[in-house]
């Protein structure tokens, strides 16, 4: 599985207000390159706080990138995944619409109700249960979805490539996990503050063995800048 992680911060590091209400921080230019990364992918994941701060949909804007999925037989949108532990998903969120499979990652804790209601909804509801026996260590705290096992499903549903979209603490998660590939970052030139705004890697953070990153190309878009990162073995 290759992963893909892509966001958009301000300067000082935040992806939203404190309120943690959706904000635009890319230009048309960014989206335009946002929507060509998802296009390249199987799927799209997002955390359950993004689906409740944001209601996205996370399809393609560009209707002829669906059409060439389409032509390579691929499916018009990528699939969309929401980790959610405890199935907080609304029933009536946008991204349970029928524009794309949406694969639901909970856990073994989530209630059988929740798991009915957000099935009867439309999504593919997947029980996450801990340990993948994959190379990768699993880092779940056993509240959470074990990500390592939760991209072992997903693999198993056909998904090699995916796109994380956010948020931060699920970002962060990513990176503990050693489960990332690439980092797209877009920084806009703006300043946010607030030190209850979420960051691009929240979570506990890291004290030691902190994931190294080698810069592979910079772009200027909008009125922003893309910084383009492959993720290190972890050796400085
Ligand atoms: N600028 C940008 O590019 C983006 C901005 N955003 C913004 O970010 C904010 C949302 O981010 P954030 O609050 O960090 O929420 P996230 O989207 O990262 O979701 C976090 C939630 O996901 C669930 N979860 C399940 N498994 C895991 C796991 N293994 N690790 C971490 N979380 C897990 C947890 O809820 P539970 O315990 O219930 O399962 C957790 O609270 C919003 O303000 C949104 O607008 C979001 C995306 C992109
Ligand atoms: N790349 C990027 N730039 C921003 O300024 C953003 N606010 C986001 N947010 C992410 O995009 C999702 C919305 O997607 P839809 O337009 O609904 O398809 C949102 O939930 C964040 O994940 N991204």
């Amino acid at each position: 599985m290759h992963v893909v992680v892509n966001a958009a911060q301000s300067v000082d590091g935040k992806l939203a207000t404190r309120r943690r209400e959706q904000l635009r921080i890319s230009g048309p230019e960014d989206f335009d390159r946002v929507d060509r990364v998802r296009a390249a992918a199987d799927a799209v994941l997002v955390g359950v706080g993004t689906v409740l701060a944001d209601d996205p949909h996370l399809t393609l804007d560009e209707e002829d990138r669906r059409v060439e999925r389409l032509r390579n037989g691929r499916p018009g949108n990528p699939a969309r995944v929401v980790v959610d532990s405890t199935g907080r998903t609304p029933t009536d969120a946008r991204i349970l619409d029928d524009a794309a499979t949406t694969y639901l990652l909970v856990s073994a804790s989530a209630p059988p109700e929740r798991r009915e209601a957000l099935a009867a909804a439309g999504a593919e509801v997947v029980v996450v249960e801990g340990g993948s026996g994959t190379e990768r260590e699993s880092e779940s705290d056993g509240d959470h979805v074990d990500l390592v096992a939760g991209i072992h499903a997903l693999a198993e549903r056909g998904i090699d490539r995916l796109m994380v979209e956010g948020g931060g603490e699920v970002i962060y998660s990513c990176f503990a996990a050693g489960l990332v590939d690439e980092l797209h970052v877009y920084v806009g030139s703006m300043v946010i503050g607030g030190r209850d705004a979420p960051t691009l890697a929240d979570g506990e953070g890291f004290t030691e063995a902190f994931p190294r990153l080698d810069l592979v190309d910079t772009e200027r878009l909008d009125d922003g800048i893309v910084l383009s990162y492959e993720v290190g073995d972890g050796t400085p």
